[in-house]
C-alpha cells in the first residue's frame, strides 16, 4: 500500500498525517518514526508517553528508531483507560519530564489511543508552556480522529474533557498495521467517528459503511479498504479543523452524538460505556430529536440507527440512568452557551448544524423513546 499524506494547513501551523502501512522487521513502520521527525526539525530529546500492553507490542521499534536518527528517547509508562484521564496522570508525566530534563526543544511523543493522546498533549501543552508533540495513534479511534486537530485534556469529576488546551501536534504518524492487535470492541467504538463524518459532513463515507458486508472487526476490511476509510477520516477531521482551528464555530460539528454520548460517559464513571459507544448511543438520541423538530425523516433516523447496529454498536439509552444527572452533566457541556444546552443535529445525511432551538423536554422524550425496554 503506498503510503498517504494529508495536510493540515492552520493560520500558525502545518503538519502531516503520515498514514503508512509497509511493514519492517518489527511488523509496523514505526521504527521510521525518528527519521521522519528529523526531517521536520525536530532533535534533542524524546519523551515517549505509553501505556504498559501498547509498549510491550510497539515501543521497542519505535525508540530504536528513534536512538538511530540520533534523539535520546525515554518511555513514561501510564495506566490505561478513560478512569486513568485526569490531572494526576498529568502530573505523573510533567514528573517524568522534569526528571528527563525535558527542554522547549524537546518532544513529547504519544504512542497509545485516544487517552494517552489527550493527555501527551496536554502534558506537551503545558510543560515549559508548550513543547512540540508528535502523535502516534495505536487504537483505530485515534487514527480517524482523536489524533488530529489538536484538543488535547483531562477529565473533570464533574464532567469530561473540562481541563484542556489546543496545542497541534508537529507529525501524526498513523500505521494500520498496528490495529491487529485492538480487541473487537475498541475496533467498533472508533466507528461510531467514522460514522459521524457520515452523517455531518460526508455522504460517501456514510455509504462506503453501508456497502462493506461486516463491519465490525479488523478482519472484515482488506487493507485498502481500512486505508481508503483512515484517508477519508483524515480529510473530514481536516477539513473542518483547517477552517475552525478553536471551535469559534463550524468546529462544532464534531460534536455530534457528544452531547448526551459524555452525559452518559460521565453518569456512568467511564465504566460502562467506551467513549464511541456513548456517542452511537448520543447519535441514536441526537437522530430521534432532530426528528421530533422536523429537521430529518424517520427513514434517515432509522438508516443511521442500522449502521450504528451493524458497527456492533449500541443504539439504546440504558435504564436506570436518572434524568437528573444526565441534565446536570450535559450543564457542563462545552456548548453551553448563556445557561442553554446546544445540540448538533443532521439535515440530512452529510449536514448537521448547531441548534439551541431543543427544549429539554423534547431531549427527555427522544431518550425516554430510545431507551431499552
Ligand atoms: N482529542 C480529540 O479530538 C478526541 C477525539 C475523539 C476522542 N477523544 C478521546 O479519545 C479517548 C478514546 O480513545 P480510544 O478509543 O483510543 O481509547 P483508549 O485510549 O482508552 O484506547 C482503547 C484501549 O485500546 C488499547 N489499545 C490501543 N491501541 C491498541 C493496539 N494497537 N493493540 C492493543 N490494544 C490497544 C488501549 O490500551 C486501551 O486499553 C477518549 O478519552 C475521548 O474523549 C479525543
Ligand atoms: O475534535 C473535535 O472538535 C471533536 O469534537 C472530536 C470529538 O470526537 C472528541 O470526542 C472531542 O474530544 C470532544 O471534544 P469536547 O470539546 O466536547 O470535549
Ligand atoms: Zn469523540
Amino acid at each position: 500500500m503506498d503510503p498517504r499524506l494529508i495536510p493540515v494547513k492552520l493560520p500558525s501551523s502545518q503538519y502531516d498525517i503520515c498514514i503508512h502501512s509497509a511493514e519492517g522487521p518489527s511488523g509496523h513502520s514505526l521504527i521510521q518514526l525518528g527519521s521522519q521527525m528529523r526531517a521536520r526539525g525536530l532533535s534533542g530529546k524524546a519523551l515517549v508517553v505509553s501505556h504498559p500492553v501498547i509498549a510491550k507490542h510497539f515501543a521497542a521499534g519505535l525508540m530504536q528508531g528513534l536512538q538511530t536518527a540520533g534523539f535520546t528517547a525515554q518511555l513514561c509508562l501510564l495506566p490505561a483507560g478513560e478512569r486513568f484521564k485526569t490531572p494526576r496522570s498529568i502530573a505523573k508525566i510533567h514528573d517524568a519530564a522534569l526528571a528527563f530534563g525535558l527542554e522547549r526543544s524537546s518532544t513529547l511523543i504519544a504512542l497509545g489511543g485516544g487517552v494517552i493522546g489527550d493527555m501527551a498533549g496536554f502534558a506537551a501543552a503545558t510543560w515549559l508552556r508548550g513543547i512540540p508533540f508528535v502523535q502516534v495513534p495505536t487504537s483505530l479511534l485515534a487514527m480517524v480522529d482523536a489524533s488530529i486537530g489538536g484538543k488535547t485534556g483531562v477529565n473533570h469529576p464533574k464532567g469530561k474533557n473540562l481541563i484542556g488546551a489546543f496545542h497541534q501536534p508537529r507529525l501524526v504518524w498513523i500505521d494500520p498495521t498496528v490495529l491487529k492487535t485492538l480487541p473487537g470492541r475498541e475496533f467498533s467504538s472508533a466507528l461510531a467517528e467514522v460514522i459521524k463524518y457520515g452523517v455531518i459532513q460526508a455522504p460517501d463515507v456514510f455509504e462506503f459503511l453501508e456497502d462493506r458486508p461486516k463491519l465490525s472487526r479488523y478482519a472484515d476490511f482488506t487493507p485498502a479498504d481500512l486505508q481508503h476509510l483512515l484517508v477519508r477520516s483524515a480529510e473530514c477531521k481536516a477539513w473542518v479543523v483547517q477552517q475552525d482551528e478553536k471551535e469559534g464555530g463550524l468546529r462544532a460539528i464534531l460534536n455530534y452524538g457528544h452531547t448526551l454520548g459524555h452525559a452518559l460517559e460521565s453518569v456512568t464513571h467511564y465504566r460502562r460505556y467506551l467513549h464511541g459507544e456513548a456517542v452511537a448511543i448520543g447519535m441514536v438520541a441526537a437522530g430521534e430529536i432532530a426528528q421530533r423538530i422536523g429537521w430529518w425523516s424517520v427513514a434517515e433516523a432509522e438508516r443511521q440507527r442500522r449502521l450504528i447496529e451493524k458497527a456492533g454498536l449500541p443504539s439504546q439509552w440504558p435504564t436506570g440512568i436518572p434524568w437528573e444527572a444526565v441534565l446536570q452533566a450535559m450543564q457542563a457541556d462545552k456548548k453551553v452557551k448563556q445557561g442553554r444546552i446546544r445540540f448538533i443535529l443532521p439535515h440530512q445525511i452529510g449536514q448537521a448544524e448547531l441548534t439551541d432551538q431543543v427544549n429539554l423536554e423534547q431531549v427527555r422524550a427522544a431518550v425516554e423513546a430510545i431507551t431499552a425496554a
